[in-house]
């Protein structure tokens, strides 16, 4: 039995505009990452080096809850899967602007807690749906939702390490293995606006649900 659906894919890839589609579509529940309750996103904005490692301890601890929460329902659907923080960590280690032991440890503790041990449910998801981007895509949704300390119009560095982010995704996404995944094109299908692109990607991932064997 399927019980975690998780969404993935680059900021403003549509994940949570996914998510609430998906969960009213299978009449399941909705996870969010609560961007706008996260004290330490606005800071980790202003100055990346001090605060990636506070940001991920933070994002682990509420990511950890959440799953906690969803595991006990059937095909609950979360906006962001626990995995892609790795991919944000690793990326600023490699500019240098978290510390690459801040990284081992964070990715070991990572690790350690996604662990299956015996005698405890798995918090590993059931199905991963990536939804790929191009860079435009994800430049103009950014702008479209408008939180203002994710706007290159107020700090045009951003798009660097916008770019930056997306190249890591591809890759991660390939060598993804913790569960059964799918891929959703999210430039060509306009699922918020458009009915049959909506319609499409439902039909997408109902096929995968019950390939997977839940449907
Ligand atoms: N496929 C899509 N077609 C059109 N607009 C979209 C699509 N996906 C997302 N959007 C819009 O882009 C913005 C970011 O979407 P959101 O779901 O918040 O992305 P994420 O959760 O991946 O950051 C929102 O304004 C949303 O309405
Ligand atoms: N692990 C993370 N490191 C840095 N920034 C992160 C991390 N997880 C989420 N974020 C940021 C990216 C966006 O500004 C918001 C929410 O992400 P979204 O893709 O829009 O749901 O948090």
């Amino acid at each position: 039995m399927i019980k975690v659906i998780v969404l993935s894919g680059p900021i403003g890839a549509g994940k949570s505009s996914l998510t609430s589609i998906l969960a009213e579509h299978l009449g399941t529940q909705a996870f969010y990452e609560g961007v706008d309750n996260n004290p330490v996103l606005p800071l980790y904005y202003k100055d990346m080096k001090r605060y990636t490692f506070l940001l991920n301890t933070y994002l682990l601890n509420h990511r950890l809850a959440q799953i906690n929460q969803a595991i006990q329902e059937k095909n609950s659907v979360s906006d962001r899967s626990i995995y892609e923080d790795a991919l944000f960590f690793k990326m600023n280690a490699d500019s240098k602007v978290a510390d690459r032991t801040e990284f081992k440890i964070y990715d070991d503790l990572l690790d350690n807690m996604m662990e299956d041990t015996p005698g405890n449910p798995s918090k590993k998801p059931d199905l991963l749906i990536y939804i790929h981007v191009s860079l435009d895509t994800m430049l103009s949704r950014i702008k479209k939702r408008g939180r203002s300390f994710e706007q290159i119009s107020t700090d045009p560095g951003l798009k660097d390490y916008y770019k930056r982010l997306l190249s890591y995704y591809e890759p991660w996404y390939e060598q993804y293995d913790a569960s059964p995944k799918m891929e959703i094109n999210g430039d060509l299908l306009d699922f918020v606006v458009d009915e049959d692109a909506k319609k499409e990607v439902l039909s997408e991932i109902d096929r995968k649900l019950q390939q997977i064997g839940n449907l």
